[in-house]
């Protein structure tokens, strides 16, 4: 697991460390080491270091000094004098630095940037770090763009200068990074909001080297699954096992008007591993389902007039999720109240429960005005998993906006605490889908961008749905289940894209895939952990 920090996070951990013995000083020589180790893997001859005003300007001056002792011709670019820089930190790097054989330029026009620039094979960008917000000032309006239009490699200090580091919302203009190179532990703003178009590969130095012993006395704003982190949840497939035991899940969704999102929800399950999944949906629409799956038991149940789940539905399914290990509810069932029945009727059961899709617009329902009046709705003694996007998750707490992996987290939160429940995940889905339990934030494997088609989000909830039957209810370890499943997700939308082209798949595609992308998460969790193949 690797900690992504927020920018309060980072300020309290380099307090610690300084409390331990290494100063801000010592940690910028190392900020400004490890900048110069990740331009120097590009083998330079000429770079140009821009910096700031501030100590991500320092980062730039201390690269700067190495890459020239290095042999490489190096220009550093500053808006002002050393002298006048005024955080004393950097005034006394930028100050060595100019004493030595650097080339310093303060305060260029557009033109003389791009001279400057032009013969320079590497760009280390040190001009704004976390101190930065709003939209970027001049003469940094000027430079950033300036830089950008000329397409050349760059090493971002700390964040690409221009994005929120926090956010990761970009106001103006923001370097286009090629890499990252952050400093102790990457900041959440590179995975959010705009923060992985523009971060390029991400690079962490640790700086410190009790880094380890102290970074768990700060909060962490995520922890990003490694692949060897997963190695543990894979499911298993013992010589013993029978259908039952393999695991069962109960599939409650579908509707006459979205009968594929049942189909497809119930099949992903069953292709994660579960031995025996069955579908409860209305009437109406159980033979065509029945028609499409023909492994799977499909149980219709009464229905309105409309083809949506009736007014009997609620306890017809209750009495059938009791035989289950884990009931999915959701896909395709639209929010008629037979719906809004068989959620509340679920929510009382005692079997693990994922809700998605419309069992969660039936729950936002149910909880008018927001979580906040109503927490209660989310309390159960059994298992809950809630598998929003961003949109259903903004609606869950009374419409506030979720745009990002940011605003996500803090709405899975508040989600969390109102509910006050401890057997609750919700998973965030997005471009970057976060995890969020009780305690912890969970960032997994994110996926390609051809994971964004109509009926993804219900392949999804059968993967988790799947994996949750097959752990027998071992609720601690559901978030990283939750992780597992993710991944296993994310490429089958790598998968898929190989097989179709990645403007063409469609979710049935994925569904396909899931079987070879299980084999591609535990190869890649066996090879991070050191462990050979067939061993
Ligand atoms: N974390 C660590 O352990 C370590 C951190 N270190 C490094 O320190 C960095 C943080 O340094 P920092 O706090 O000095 O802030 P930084 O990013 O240089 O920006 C401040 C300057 O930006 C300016 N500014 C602000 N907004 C602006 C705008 N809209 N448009 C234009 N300008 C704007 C602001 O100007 P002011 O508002 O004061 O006029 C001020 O001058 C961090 O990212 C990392 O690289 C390492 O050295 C050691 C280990
Ligand atoms: N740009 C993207 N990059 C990677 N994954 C994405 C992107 N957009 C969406 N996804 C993923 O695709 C899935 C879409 O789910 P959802 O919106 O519920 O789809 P549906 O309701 O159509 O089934 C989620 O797992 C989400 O994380
Ligand atoms: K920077």
């Amino acid at each position: 697991m690797r900690p992504v920090l927020s920018v309060e996070e980072t300020l309290r951990l380099e307090d610690l460390i300084e409390k331990e013995g290494t100063s801000k000083a010592a940690l910028m020589e190392y900020a400004g080491e490890f900048l110069a180790s990740v331009a120097m893997k590009a083998h330079p001859h000429h770079a140009v270091v821009l910096v700031g005003f501030g100590n991500n300007g320092g980062d730039g001056w201390v690269a700067a000094d190495i890459l020239s002792q290095k042999g490489v011709t190096v220009d550093v670019v500053s808006p002002i004098e050393p002298n006048e820089i005024k955080s004393p930190i950097a005034r006394h790097v930028a100050r060595r630095t100019a004493g030595r054989d650097v080339n310093v330029v303060v305060g260029p026009s557009r033109d003389e940037l791009v001279e400057i620039l032009a013969p320079a094979d590497i760009v280390v960008d040190a001009i704004l770090g976390t101190g930065f917000s709003g939209a970027v000032r001049a003469p940094f309006s000027i430079w950033i763009p300036t830089l950008n239009e000329m397409d050349m490699m760059v090493v971002s200090a700390d964040v690409p200068s221009g994005l929120n580091a926090e956010t990761g919302e970009v106001e103006g203009p923001c370097v286009q990074a090629t890499y990252t190179a952050t400093m102790l532990a990457p900041k959440i703003g590179l995975y959010s909001g705009e923060g992985p178009e523009f971060a390029g590969d991400i690079l962490c130095g640790e700086l410190y080297d009790r880094l380890d012993e102290v970074i768990d006395d700060v909060e962490h704003a995520a922890d990003i699954v490694e692949p060897a982190d997963l190695i543990e949840y894979f499911p298993e497939l013992p010589a013993h096992v029978n259908k039952y035991s393999r695991g069962s899940v109960l599939v409650v969704a579908g509707s006459s008007a979205y009968p594929g999102a049942a189909i497809m929800a119930a099949k992903a399950a069953a292709r994660a591993g579960a031995g025996y999944v069955t579908v409860a949906t209305p009437d109406p629409c159980a033979n065509l389902i029945r028609m499409a799956l023909p492994s799977i038991p499909v149980v219709g149940i009464p229905a309105d007039t409309r083809g949506a789940f009736g007014a009997a539905a609620g306890s017809a399914v209750r009495v059938l999720a009791g035989k289950f290990d884990c009931v999915l509810c959701g896909p395709g069932m639209t929010t008629a109240a037979g719906g809004m029945q068989v959620v509340t009727e679920l929510l009382k059961s005692d079997v693990p429960l994922v809700l998605d899709a419309d069992a969660l617009n039936c729950m936002s329902r149910l909880a008018i005005g927001g979580i906040d009046t109503t927490p209660d709705v989310y309390r159960r003694e059994a298992p809950l998993i809630l598998t929003p996007h961003y949109r259903e998750l903004s609606r869950l707490v009374g419409g506030e906006p979720v745009e990002d992996l940011g605003t996500a987290i803090d709405a899975a939160q508040r989600l969390l605490w109102a509910a006050g429940s401890d057997n609750m995940v919700v998973v965030a889905k997005g471009p970057r889908t976060a995890i969020v339990g009780v305690e912890r934030v969970l960032l997994p494997k994110s996926g390609p961008a051809s994971l964004a088609t109509a009926g993804s989000g219900d392949v999804l909830a059968g993967i988790i749905a799947g994996n949750v039957a097959v752990s027998h209810g071992e609720v601690d370890r559901w978030e990283m289940q939750c992780a597992y499943s993710v991944a296993v997700h994310s490429f089958t939308g790598h998968i898929a894209a190989a097989a179709m082209g990645e403007r063409s798949v469609i979710a049935t595609d994925l569904i396909d895939a899931i079987g070879d992308a299980m084999g591609v998460v535990e190869e890649e969790a066996l090879k991070d952990a050191g462990i050979e193949l067939g061993a």
